[in-house]
């Protein structure tokens, strides 16, 4: 088995879950009878003291920390790709380089790819090596199909979740290793669109403890009002599936699945979903979900905790007035 590494930006408020990285190259390490490193990258290094200790946590048996006292406070991916092409041409030639997945993680991941003249396996769900090749397993046409991928490349990038199951830590404290990094970065990068949020921008659903999720059964803006409604009163934000946000009932930010959001809140309540393979690939393996939909051969019961085979209407309303008065 090869050098399994994962790469962690910290600090970018646009990856919900940097050190799922981490857990993920340890579970491939693991299952090849290795152990996982990481490079985590900051801008300063005593930024990383605690992102150490998670690190180490997540199974990094060995742990490089680069610091960029250039980086800004919020890192574009350009600075990124520039900083982590430097680390990898530096200090690491090979090996399999993990990012956590999502947006930010996976055009890091095929960008660095382009750059170090690498194998981009882009999103993956399983990596494995039998004997010098490598095994990776992805989705592919919408989850309708997986694509297996089989290389003998030395040097490859991949995104990947958290997975279901945690390796075993490394054991014994990790060794740290620390390199302050003087490649140049790009400056005067055009602000992102949207560097800001507006005041009144809706909360993301990534990262939320609940998540409160509409589809196409809610019908439009007024059962999205009394999604919003309930999740404000959970302390939750609002999820939606594509077609609820193509009908403008949510904002793009908020579509959960293959092509929005991932999302792995502790409880998930599904109004209006039917469940669909690329609906529930942005929810996490270790959420709950509850369902309200009146067809009980609906996909999502299959997967459901809890299932209420009812319209939205009768159910929605009640629950709203019941925590009002609590
Ligand atoms: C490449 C690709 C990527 C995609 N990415 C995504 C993605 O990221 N996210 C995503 O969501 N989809 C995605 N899709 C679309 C996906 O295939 C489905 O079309 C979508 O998930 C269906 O959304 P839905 O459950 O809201 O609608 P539907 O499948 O139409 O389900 C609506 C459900 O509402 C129920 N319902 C009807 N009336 C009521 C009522 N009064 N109360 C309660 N329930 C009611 C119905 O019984 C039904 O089960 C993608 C598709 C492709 C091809």
């Amino acid at each position: 088995m090869r050098r399994v590494c994962a790469l962690v930006p910290l600090g970018d408020p646009a990856i919900a879950d940097p050190f799922a990285a981490v857990a993920a190259a340890a579970a491939v390490a693991a299952r090849g009878g290795g152990q996982a490193s990481a490079i985590l990258l900051a801008r300063e290094a005593r930024r990383g003291d605690a992102a150490l200790a998670q690190a180490a946590r997540e199974g990094a048996a060995e742990i490089l920390r680069a610091a960029h006292p250039a980086l800004p406070e919020a890192p574009q991916a350009e600075h990124l790709l520039a900083a982590f092409a430097h680390l990898l041409r530096t200090e690491a030639r090979d090996g399999l380089f993990i990012l956590p997945a999502g947006p930010v993680g996976e055009e890091l991941a095929a960008r660095l790819a382009l750059r170090l003249d690498a194998v981009p396996l882009g999103r993956c769900t399983d990596i494995a090596w039998e004997g010098r090749t490598l095994l990776a397993r992805r989705p592919a046409y919408g989850g309708r199909a997986e694509a297996r991928l089989a290389t003998e490349a030395t040097l490859c990038l991949a995104a990947m979740r958290r997975p279901a199951a945690a390796a075993a830590p490394a054991g014994g404290a990790p060794a740290v290793r620390a390199v302050t990094l003087d490649v140049a970065l790009p400056g005067d990068l055009e602000p992102p669109g949207v560097a800001e949020p507006a005041a009144d921008a809706p909360r993301r659903p990534e990262g939320a403890r609940i998540v409160v999720a509409g589809g196409r059964g809610m019908g439009g803006a007024e059962g999205f009002a009394q999604l919003r409604e309930l999740a404000a009163l959970l302390d939750g934000a609002v999820g939606a599936s594509l077609p609820a946000v193509d009908a403008g009932w949510a904002a793009v930010a908020q579509q959960v699945g293959q092509s929005g959001a991932f999302v792995a809140p502790e409880l998930y309540l599904a109004f209006g979903l039917s469940g669909t393979a690329q609906h529930l690939a942005g929810i996490g393996p270790g959420t709950r979900i509850v369902a309200v939909n009146p067809d009980p051969e609906a996909e999502i019961f299959r997967v459901a905790e809890l299932g209420l085979v009812a319209p939205w209407q009768e159910v929605l309303p009640r629950l709203i007035g019941r925590l009002r008065r609590a």
